[in-house]
């Protein structure tokens, strides 16, 4: 396809958010087309489901049933907004994908992984990141962040799980990164914002070639020329 898919994943607290704004800010003021968007959610359909999971309405359901309502809001996400995005040629920026149920999901020994397989590749049809930055931080930190952000109340069903649980998010995180070291950048999310920055671009120029400067100049020429 056209554009690039780039995907950011890590534990609750670990900056993602923090880090999509800025990078998106960054590629648009050197005159890329990006869309950023984030799951679960990105459509209404995948917002309604957001709303169940993260509520805790599903909890009950099990481990490969709560998979299966990512994978369909995942499906419309796809569908509506990612898809066509990648295939106008914009930079689109997804705050979690796929890895999140490979981590969240996963980490409990009722899922049957032969399944969360099959359901992945037909949720994906083909489509898979271009580039996935793993923000990584220890897990009492991105605890310590997701707490400072929202109260307690306000914590929703994986965020207020024990820290071991966080912790072992953590270790599956950089499991997916070692399986997949072509895909994958590992950053370490404890700096300061800027440096964090500093490092994702650093990996955006190594990885996908993208190196924001040429872009600036090549759309000011365009700009001269045209
Ligand atoms: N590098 C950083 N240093 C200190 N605080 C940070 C840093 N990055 C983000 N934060 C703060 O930590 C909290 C969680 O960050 P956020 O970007 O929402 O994380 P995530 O999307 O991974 O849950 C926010 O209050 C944010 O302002
Ligand atoms: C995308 C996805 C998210 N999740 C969880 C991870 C998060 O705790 C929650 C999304 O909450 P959100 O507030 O968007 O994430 P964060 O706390 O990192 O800013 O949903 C899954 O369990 N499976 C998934 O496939």
């Amino acid at each position: 396809m056209a554009g690039k898919f780039i995907t950011f994943e890590g534990g609750d607290g670990s900056g993602k958010t923090t880090q999509v704004l800025r990078l998106a800010k960054m590629l648009r003021e050197y005159g890329f087309d990006v869309v950023t968007t984030r799951e679960p959610g990105g459509t209404p359909g995948a917002d309604a489901i957001r709303h169940v999971v993260l509520s805790g309405a599903a909890r009950d359901f099990g481990p490969n049933i709560e998979a299966v309502l990512f994978a369909a809001a995942r499906a419309d996400h796809l569908d509506k907004v990612i898809r066509p995005a990648l295939e106008e040629g914009a930079i689109v920026i997804c705050d979690r994908f796929h890895d999140s149920t490979r981590v969240y999901q996963a980490a409990t020994k009722d899922l049957d992984l032969a399944f969360l397989d099959r359901l992945e590749t037909a949720t994906l049809d083909g489509v898979a990141p271009d580039l996935t930055i793993i923000l990584d931080v220890p897990a009492e930190l991105g605890y310590e962040r997701a707490k400072a952000r929202r109260s307690e109340a306000e914590a929703d069903r994986f965020e207020s799980d024990a820290l071991d649980v966080h912790a072992e998010r953590r270790e599956r995180f950089l499991a997916i990164a070692e399986d997949e070291p072509d895909r994958c950048v590992v950053i370490d999310g404890r700096g300061e914002e800027e440096e964090i920055a500093e490092d994702i671009v650093a990996a955006l120029e190594d990885r996908l070639g993208l190196k924001p400067e040429d872009e600036k100049a090549e759309r000011a020429s365009e700009t001269v020329s045209g």
